[in-house]
């Protein structure tokens, strides 16, 4: 062990085991994660220490092997794909595995959109891995206008049949994971049209490989689209239909009905995967920057440049800058641990409630998942990448961990909803509310009540140490930009502005209103998490200490709002500033054991720099010697080096 990180870790003022444990859940929690993680840590197919050194196809390759060992692994276990113990198992691999959309996406869909009756057909062959499908919507043409989507489904009265057919090269099915060589069915997006009409967007499951030797079937074109930034062990595909005939059982009916067309009670209960996968990206967020800040947290205690007095070369942790770039994202992590449960607690609710047959609450779902999504995902990117660039040099190194799960979370500001789309779409939904208060859900609640100008009663860096002063901060905030914009698009409609180009010509303050909404909601939640919470003083002082960080640190990063809003001065800004030096030299003790507290495994971590004993040097070069490079001392090309060093210029 690292001299540096044992005597962090010895100066610690609270127990990091209670700390694991409540942001497992509890004891057992804890020991189950572990005993998961160390079935896949200890299998040899699960390596990862030569994965920059090769092919994409070995990559995808590698992925299938993975997935045969999961696979078994939960067989041998009974682990079910929709458990907890599998998204776990999931979440330890960290890397999307070519089945992966079969899992989050094909199964879901059937579940949630299938008949009692396609269910008993298709679920066992599905969750018994005869068949293996992917979400197939995107098209090259259209990802986030769904009512756009080309690809169109015809009823044919006489076969009993709809006629699947890509009508255009934009109506190709485009980036589907797995669907390049991986899997044998899909769902299907499509239009469906009957007796002449078109009805819009349902699901359609169609077989694209044979089951014998996986070739594709007639009038399926089909391949992988290319590498791509990360996602390299899936196969991101495309797809063509020519006039496919699916019989008329393979329309996903348990909320419409095709011939003598019955529609759903709400269209966009068609859109229900997308929504859960959204709700899972929120707690995503939270491990992807709890990962990043382990490995630069511990890195930055084990580092020393320079020097602060002279003669003496610090830990860079020691630099305020350098807490004042990764405390934040320690704060942000745990922050958004907690909006990830509350995400889960509200899917799980409006679940049941949309299998009881009342389908109201999925718009409120859709409002403020899509909001929080896009929040958590542009921010722990954003993170990521201040935790990488604190590491200096080694940052840049694939030895340090960083670009294997960043190439990965880099996406999810793109994929199941763009994230500009998604603020939209929640602050459609906002700004309903604000025009009908009394229907704003306990999300939105201070929407209900009038909007009285506030002035913030804060005299002193103690003031701005207390939740209920900080929550009341971040509610006037948001109601000043939401209020404001009301009033925009007001003025516009009443000059003669149709609602749709008044919605554009304000979608930038939308935008900013969204996003203080989101703001809000998360920092109210992370302290109603911490209060509703039993831990020891010493614990509850560290974590008063980090969620009085994230959001005196939100108004720094947003004084401009706060000002503007009227409920805070210059001044008052000014203490909040004070007190984030406080607090990062309050946590400054405690950053490296908190770190520990989210008990990432080395080889899930997979970094030079952020592996627990702080051995950091050791394992760099080790790394570097597996480069294919150094297999021999002079290079097979120095022909071409000899040629150089004898040319004359
Ligand atoms: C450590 C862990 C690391 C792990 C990291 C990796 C994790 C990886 C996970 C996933 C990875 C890859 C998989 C990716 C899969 C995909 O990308 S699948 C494709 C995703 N595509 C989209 O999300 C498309 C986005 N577009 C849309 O959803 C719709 O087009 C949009 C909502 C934008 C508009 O739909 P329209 O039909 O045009 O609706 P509008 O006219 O705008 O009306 C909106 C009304 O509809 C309601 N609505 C919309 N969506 C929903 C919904 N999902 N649920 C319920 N209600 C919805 C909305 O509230 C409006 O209602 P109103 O009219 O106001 O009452
Ligand atoms: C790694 C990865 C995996 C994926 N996996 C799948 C999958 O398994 N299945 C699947 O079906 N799809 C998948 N996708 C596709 C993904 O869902 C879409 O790319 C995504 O929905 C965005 O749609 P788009 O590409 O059409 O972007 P566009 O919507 O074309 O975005 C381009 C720009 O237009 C802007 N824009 C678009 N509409 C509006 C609007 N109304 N208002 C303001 N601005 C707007 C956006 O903000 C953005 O800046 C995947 C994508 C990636 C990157």
């Amino acid at each position: 062990m690292d001299a540096p990180l044992l005597k962090e870790r010895e100066r610690a003022t609270f127990n990091v085991t209670e700390l694991i444990h409540l942001l497992n859940g509890s004891e057992e929690e804890t020991k189950r994660r572990k005993e998961l993680e160390s079935w896949l840590y200890n299998n040899p197919v699960f390596r990862q220490d030569d994965r920059y050194q090769i092919s994409r196809e070995e990559v995808y390759e590698r992925g299938l092997q993975k997935t045969r060992e999961l696979v078994n692994l939960c067989r041998r276990k009974n682990i079910k794909f929709d458990s907890l113990d599998f998204a776990r198992l999931n979440i330890s691999t960290l890397e999307e595995l070519p089945f992966f959309l079969h899992v989050i996406m094909f199964i879901p869909t059937i579940r949630g959109q299938g008949t009692e009756e396609q269910k008993r057909k298709w679920l066992p062959l599905a969750e018994d891995l005869k068949i293996l499908g992917t979400y197939a919507q995107t098209e090259l043409g259209h990802g986030t206008f769904l009512r756009g989507l080309e690809t169109k489904a015809t009823y044919d009265v006489s076969s009993r049949e709809f006629i699947v057919n890509s009508p255009t090269i934009t109506s190709m099915k485009w980036w589907p994971g797995g669907l390049g060589k991986t899997c044998n069915y899909a769902v299907i997006a499509a239009q469906l049209y009957t007796k002449g009409k078109c009805y819009g967007i349902h699901m359609f499951i169609v077989q694209l490989r044979s089951l014998e030797d996986h070739k594709p079937l007639p009038g399926v074109t089909i391949g992988d689209i290319g590498n791509k930034y990360g996602f390299h062990t899936v196969d991101n595909g495309f797809l063509r239909l020519d006039n496919v005939r699916i019989p008329y059982e393979n329309m996903l009916m348990r909320y419409a009905k095709a011939c003598d067309y019955i529609p759903p009670v709400n269209p966009k209960i068609n859109y229900g995967t997308m929504t859960s996968i959204r709700v899972d990206l929120v707690k995503d967020a939270s491990v992807i920057l709890a990962a990043a800040s382990t490995i630069a947290i511990r890195y930055s205690a084990v580092r020393h440049q320079t020097e602060i007095r002279p003669g003496e070369e610090p830990p860079v942790l020691d630099y305020i800058t350098q807490q004042f770039k990764l405390f934040p994202q320690i704060a942000t992590a745990i922050a958004f641990h907690f909006a990830g449960d509350y995400m889960h607690r509200i899917y799980d609710k409006v679940q049941s409630e949309i299998f009881d047959g009342h389908l109201s609450a999925i718009t409120e779902l859709h409002g403020i998942s899509a909001g929080l999504k896009a929040f958590t995902t542009d921010t722990s990117i954003a993170g990521v990448e201040i935790c990488r660039r604190a590491c200096g040099g080694h940052g840049y190194s694939n030895a340090s961990g960083f670009q294997r799960f960043y190439e990965n979370w880099l996406g999810s500001a793109t994929y199941e909803g763009e994230n500009t789309v998604m603020y939209l779409q929640a602050a459609r939904y906002l700004f309903k509310c604000y025009d009908n208060p009394k229907e704003a859900p306990e999300t939105m609640s201070y929407l209900r009540y009038p909007q009285n100008k506030m002035e913030w009663n804060v005299k002193s860096a103690d003031d701005v140490s207390n939740y209920a002063t900080l929550i009341t901060a971040f509610e006037q905030r948001a109601l000043s930009k939401i209020s404001s914009t009301a009033k925009k698009l007001k003025n516009l409609t009443h000059y003669g502005m149709n609602r749709n180009d008044a919605w554009n010509a304000a979608s930038v303050d939308i935008l900013h209103s969204i996003k203080a909404h989101c703001h809000y909601f998360i920092v109210k939640n992370y302290m109603q998490s911490l209060n509703h919470l039993k831990m020891s003083s010493p614990l509850r002082q560290v974590m008063t200490a980090v969620a009085l960080l994230y959001a005196n640190y939100g108004i720094d990063e947003h004084a401009g709002d706060f000002l503007e809003s009227g409920f805070m001065n210059g001044k008052q800004i000014n203490l909040v500033r004070a007190k984030i030096l406080q607090l990062l030299k309050e946590i400054r003790v405690n950053a490296v054991a908190i770190v520990d507290s989210f008990d990432f495994d080395d080889r899930f971590l997979r970094s030079a720099l952020g592996a627990y004993d702080g051995n950091v040097y050791n394992r760099l070069f080790k790394w570097a010697k597996l480069s294919p490079l150094n297999k021999t001392e002079v290079h097979s090309s120095y022909k071409y080096l000899r040629r150089i060093l004898q040319s004359k210029l």
